[in-house]
């Protein structure tokens, strides 16, 4: 990681927690109108999505106007490096992981695999027009859907943020997976034509 890319994480995470309510607000309900209308927006099965923190914008909008027979899950941190997901509704119980972020306390065993998902809302930190992302920086995204650089969607994969964390630019490193779309309140960035160029 370069010095360039922590300077830029640390003031894109600024700059996204220091938006107002009422755009955070309004944000997220612009957010869900995008989310439900990309073209391969799923009817149904597990789509996933994260529990806000640091400013991130928020997806409890998308969450309450999902297709019925779409389930919700939320990221579960697991020991081998690898995230897992986990259904959740609001009232189900939630213990807080070791970055202090709330998630679903199911065991071990009920936990699905990225593979198992048909959508996934990855939180960005910043995004190019290109569907390039910045992310925390711990790869957590990155190694767990690797399998997508060798595989077609689904899960599709969706970079969700606010406009003010659009930069002109990213490099993408080999590791990096290449996201399909990016939603902001104002808009989507469908990247999968770009895929190839
Ligand atoms: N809401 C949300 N959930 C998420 C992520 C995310 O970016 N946002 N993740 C995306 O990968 C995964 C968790 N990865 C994370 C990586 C770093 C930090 C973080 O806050 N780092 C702090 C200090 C670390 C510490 O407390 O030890 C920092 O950099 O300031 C948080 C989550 C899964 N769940
Ligand atoms: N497929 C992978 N296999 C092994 N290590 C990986 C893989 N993908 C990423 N990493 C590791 O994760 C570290 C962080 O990657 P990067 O800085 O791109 O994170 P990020 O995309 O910003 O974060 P996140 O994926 O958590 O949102 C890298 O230094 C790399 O060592």
């Amino acid at each position: 990681m370069t010095d360039d890319r922590t300077t830029l994480r640390r003031e894109l995470r600024a700059r996204r927690r220091n938006l107002p309510a009422a755009a955070r607000i309004g944000g997220a309900e612009a957010l869900a109108a995008q989310l439900l209308a990309l073209p391969f927006a799923p009817p149904s099965g597990y789509v996933a999505g994260y529990w806000a923190m640091d400013g991130e914008i928020a997806l409890h909008a998308w969450q309450l106007r999902l297709p019925r027979d779409c389930v919700y899950c939320l990221p579960v941190l697991h020991a081998d490096q690898r995230l897992r997901f986990a259904p959740w509704r609001p009232g189900d119980p939630l213990a807080a992981n070791r970055f202090g972020i709330p998630e679903p306390a199911l065991a071990p065993e009920s936990l699905l695999e990225p593979e198992q998902m048909s959508l996934i809302v990855l939180p960005l930190v910043g995004f190019d027009g290109r569907g390039h992302r910045l992310g925390m920086g711990g790869g957590w995204y990155d190694r767990s859907l690797a399998f997508r650089q060798r595989r077609p969607a689904p899960p599709w994969l969706v970079g969700a943020g606010f406009e003010l964390q659009r930069v002109e630019r990213l490099d993408a490193a080999d590791w990096d997976v290449a996201l399909d779309a990016v939603c902001t309140e104002a808009g989507t960035v469908d990247c999968r034509s770009a895929l190839y160029v």
